[in-house]
């Protein structure tokens, strides 16, 4: 078993990977972003948010949004006129059972599995709504085939309040803050992602079988996110938290968070959606969170990075320089001493 990056080394890795290492090699694979929208309620300001970002950091994918039929048509035209592709999905339930999700709302995040039927891209970088890319990623799309790519999740927000490591204190962010009692609660979790973010492979083997496993898993509190988990636990590689800062870690483990460093938000915390934001809920009062919502409008109000005004200018040129990622890898496996297999076993 190859051994796994371990928390303390991916954090290493975090202050030591950044793009400035990586050489020049042009990618060649059919890649795009992918983001999922369900209702007709203010997230479309997010998925809004989201496209005009990756357009200023100067991505040179498009940006595919799932949505679920319940997406009027006026949402529709928006995302259109922003230069998405629009797809629809239909919804997946989990089985029927008495779970109580962390959020009641979490039930239509099943619907994401339906983005593995996408195959007309060969590698894609799944990203929230609530998530903002403030630099450029896409040599994330260089990373080695067959694995699962996302950032470890903080299991400290009472969210977590339902499991064991929450009731001990365990995280894996800070493994040594508390032993794990191995004979009074069995082996410590496998490294565990936050579903906000991931680079993964487009397949229809991987969604049947994603499709088929779903049909006899009970759900979870965390719904798709822990479903994922477990599917993927076999080849999940963790990639650092600059690439998708759950805002939790701000006040939970702030030494493994550099933020000028930071390239993906994730507002995922309680009251941080920009969109909704009111600064009243705990901890929105925070410094760092009023700069992280005023840099999420300062885009989001961006009239130059509307599509319509994008095309044809002078930042539509496709940079020529796409980066490749063989000394990002060697960065990810100097600190986690990870080899990666080449034969993907989905779990
Ligand atoms: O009413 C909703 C709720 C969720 N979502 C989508 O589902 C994702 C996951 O939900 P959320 O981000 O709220 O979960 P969190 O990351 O905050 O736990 C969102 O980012 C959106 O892309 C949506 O489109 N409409
Ligand atoms: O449906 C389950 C969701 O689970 C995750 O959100 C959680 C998780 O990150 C916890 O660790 C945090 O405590 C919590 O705030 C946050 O909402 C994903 O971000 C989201 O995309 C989606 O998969
Ligand atoms: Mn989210």
């Amino acid at each position: 078993m190859a051994p796994q990056i371990t928390p303390t080394s991916a954090g290493a890795l975090a202050a030591k990977t950044t793009t400035a290492t990586l050489a020049k090699q042009p990618s060649i694979s059919k890649c795009a972003y992918v983001t999922f929208l369900a209702g007709n309620g203010d997230y479309v300001k997010g998925v809004v948010g989201l496209a005009k970002g990756l357009r200023k950091a100067k991505s040179k994918y498009p940006l595919v949004v799932a949505i679920l039929p319940d997406v009027p048509q006026e949402h529709r035209r928006i995302l259109v006129s922003q230069g998405c592709i629009v797809r629809e999905i239909e919804p997946v339930s989990p089985p029927d059972n008495q779970t109580e999700f962390a959020m009641a709302y979490y039930v239509i995040n099943y619907s994401k599995l339906r983005i593995w039927k996408f195959v007309e891209y060969s590698r894609m970088i799944y990203l929230d709504g609530d998530i903002q890319v403030f630099e450029n990623i896409d040599h994330l799309f260089d990373l080695p085939d067959g694995h699962f790519y996302a950032v470890m999740d903080c299991f400290c927000e009472k969210t977590w309040s339902h499991t064991p490591q929450h009731k001990i204190g365990y995280c894996q962010q800070r493994p040594d803050k508390v032993d794990w009692p191995v004979e009074k609660l069995g082996p410590k979790p496998a490294l565990y992602f936050n579903a906000g973010m991931f680079v993964y492979e487009p397949s229809l083997t991987i969604y049947d079988e994603l499709m088929k496993k779903l049909k006899i898993t009970p759900p979870t509190p965390f719904a798709e996110q822990d479903f994922l988990n477990m599917f993927f636990r076999d080849v999940y590689r963790p990639i650092p938290n600059v690439y998708n800062l759950v805002l939790a870690m701000l006040w939970r483990h702030p030494e493994n968070v550099q933020l000028e460093k930071v390239k993906v938000v994730h507002y995922c915390a309680a009251g941080s959606k920009p969109w909704r934001y009111t600064g009243k809920e705990e901890n929105m009062e925070r410094e760092d969170i009023k700069m992280l919502v005023k840099k999420w409008w300062e885009i989001y109000e961006d009239e130059s990075l509307d599509y319509g005004n994008w095309v044809g200018s002078e930042a539509a040129v496709v940079d020529p320089e796409a980066v490749n990622v063989q000394p990002f890898l060697a960065a990810l496996s100097e600190a986690g001493v990870v080899h990666y297999v080449t034969a993907p076993s989905a779990a």
